[in-house]
């Protein structure tokens, strides 16, 4: 999705969660200023032409593992559930509250980071991207400049689905998302719920 059609979405999910766009740039800007090359030819080059697996970081990713096929994108915590089932991601969409040091060995055995600057998550930039090295694709939800993206979509799990789907995947397979889970918390149920919305827009009816 270009940026002319993501900002009325993004909009509303500022004011839904009472954001601050401002804070976002600021993010935005802090993550430019750590990252020096753009790998998002890399990420093209996996996705392009390619069936593409995203896995959310629902309790059903575990039952569902055994589906994943093509180019794998994982959300977040997603990663390491995958990871220690012996599969290493081709990219993990991530705002960094869910990393571990197994994003750091993924990234270092080729793993694409595509990290994601939001105003809520600044420590986490600051904390976590100068320790990586291997290739990083950088994101936002606000205006997009230089090499910072923005393909639409919130959280990590649509935003992969949306990249995927902007990248020019032949097709995308959604596993690992529960976007009814009972056990989340009130945040977090709003954030399922803005997903479910955004990927109703792209035709993915979960
Ligand atoms: N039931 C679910 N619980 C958690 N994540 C889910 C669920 N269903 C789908 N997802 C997707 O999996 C992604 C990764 O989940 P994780 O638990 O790592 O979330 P997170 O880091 O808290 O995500 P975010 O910060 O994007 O909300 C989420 O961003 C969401 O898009
Ligand atoms: N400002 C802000 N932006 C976000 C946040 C968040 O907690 N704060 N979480 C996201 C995905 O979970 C995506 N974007």
């Amino acid at each position: 999705m270009i940026f002319r059609d993501w900002e009325p979405l993004y909009l509303e999910i500022l004011d839904y969660f009472s954001f601050s766009r401002e804070e976002d740039e600021e993010a935005a800007r802090l993550l430019a200023s750590l990252v020096a090359v753009d790998a998002l030819p890399d990420l093209k080059k996996l996705i392009l032409g390619r069936t593409v697996t995203v896995c959310g970081n629902a309790p059903c990713l575990l039952d569902q593992i055994d589906q994943v096929e093509g180019t794998i994108l994982a959300a977040d915590a997603a990663a390491e559930v995958l990871y220690t089932h012996g599969i290493r991601p081709d990219a993990v969409f991530t705002d960094l509250d869910g990393a571990t040091d197994c994003f750091l060995s993924m990234n270092e055995e080729g793993t694409v980071m595509v990290v994601h600057a939001h105003g809520d998550n600044m420590p986490l930039l600051s904390h976590w991207v100068p320790r990586f090295r291997g290739p990083m694709v950088t994101t936002t939800q606000a205006t997009p400049f230089a090499a910072v993206h923005n393909f639409g979509g919130f959280s990590d799990g649509d935003r992969a689905v949306f990249t995927a789907d902007a990248l020019g995947a032949t097709s995308i397979r959604i596993l690992g998302f529960d976007l009814d889970d009972p056990s989340v918390d009130p945040v977090k149920r709003g954030k399922l719920f803005w997903a479910r919305r955004l990927l109703a827009i792209l035709g993915y009816n979960l």
